[in-house]
């Protein structure tokens, strides 16, 4: 059974479409990654999972239960990061950590939680005067309470350092290893290309790409990128090497020495060995992955040249 299904998933706001007949399944036990530029949709969808907005039209299932007759089983298995902090300045971490654990009928100590998230030292101190990041981690702990099923992250990177999204990848890890679903949003691909299993990729309010990490690389096409520093060009070698089987594209960057960049989907040798046969002597030569940032904006903008399909 699937841990999420959205099936023909449409939602207005007015006059604005937000979703269009957006369809997709999260696999049970499952790290899926939901990815966007800003305004795509990707809250919109967790609002409607979590049965906070009504859709206009479509069907949602969680947990195997409909997401609007059943939204209160289904939020009392699913731990939720919302998308910006909605702390009580008032309140210490300690006293949101017991509202939440009570809330859920759980019985976590939250000190422990404060640990994992790395907050412990401010258990007592009100959220008032906590930092961004510190907000957020404080936030995560109270979506870790009771062991949920599914964990339902909006954005957690948001407001974190560097040392902060690594350990937020940690705890994702961390819960899937225990058994728990882990659905969350991000505009940042890097983010996401540590930690899912897979990753739908929404655009204007509809998935462009479902895939994993590696597939999505691959569809998207701009596989490796090859610089060759030479000490010679002419247009006949440049030609030849556009010609060759694996070269998806290839330029002169010019320079003294000249460089040449080619995508290449293959086997790199190729394109040096066409060189070489010229009596090209190859200076230097250097290759590069499409970045997974790459493939977001391919499949996002078409920026890259790559169309997504
Ligand atoms: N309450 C609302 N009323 C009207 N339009 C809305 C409302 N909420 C969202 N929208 C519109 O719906 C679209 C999707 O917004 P949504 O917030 O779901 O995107 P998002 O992918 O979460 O973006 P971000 O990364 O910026 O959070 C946008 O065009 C947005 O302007």
């Amino acid at each position: 059974m699937p841990a999420i299904t959205v099936d023909s998933l449409t939602k207005s706001y007015g006059q604005e479409l937000a979703l269009e007949e957006l369809s997709f399944e999260v696999e049970d036990g499952e790290v899926f990654g939901f990815l966007g530029p800003n305004g795509a949709g990707k809250s919109t969808t967790i609002n409607l999972l979590l049965d906070f907005i009504r859709p206009t039209s479509g069907r949602i299932e969680v947990l195997g239960l409909d997401a609007q007759a059943h939204s209160r089983d289904i939020r009392s298995r699913t731990g939720v990061l919302p998308e910006g902090v909605e702390t009580y300045e008032r309140l210490t971490a300690r006293q949101h950590l017991e509202f939440a654990i009570d809330s859920k009928g759980a019985d976590d100590d939250p000190e422990a939680l404060l640990e994992r998230v790395d907050l412990a030292d401010a258990i007592d101190k009100k959220a008032g005067g906590y930092s961004k990041g510190m907000a957020q981690r404080l936030m995560l702990a109270m979506a870790l309470v009771g062991e949920p099923d599914l964990l339902i992250l909006d954005e957690p990177s948001t407001g974190l350092d560097p040392n902060g999204a690594r350990e937020m990848r940690e705890i994702v890890r961390e819960e899937n290893e225990r058994g728990a679903t882990v659905f969350f949003s991000s505009h940042i691909m890097e983010q996401v290309e540590a930690v899912c299993d897979r990753v739908g990729i929404l655009r204007d309010g509809e998935m462009v790409a479902v895939d994993t990490v590696e597939g999505l690389r691959e569809s998207a096409g701009s596989g490796t990128t090859l610089r060759v520093t030479v000490d010679r060009i002419d247009d006949a070698a440049m030609q030849a090497v556009r010609s060759l089987a694996d070269v998806t594209e290839a330029r002169l960057e010019g320079g003294d020495p000249p460089v040449i960049t080619a995508q290449v989907d293959g086997s790199k040798t190729a394109v040096l060995g066409e060189l070489e046969d010229r009596d090209i002597e190859i200076q230097d030569f250097s290759t590069r992955e499409a970045s997974l940032e790459d493939v977001f904006q391919s499949y996002t903008t078409g920026e890259t040249g790559v169309e997504a399909r």
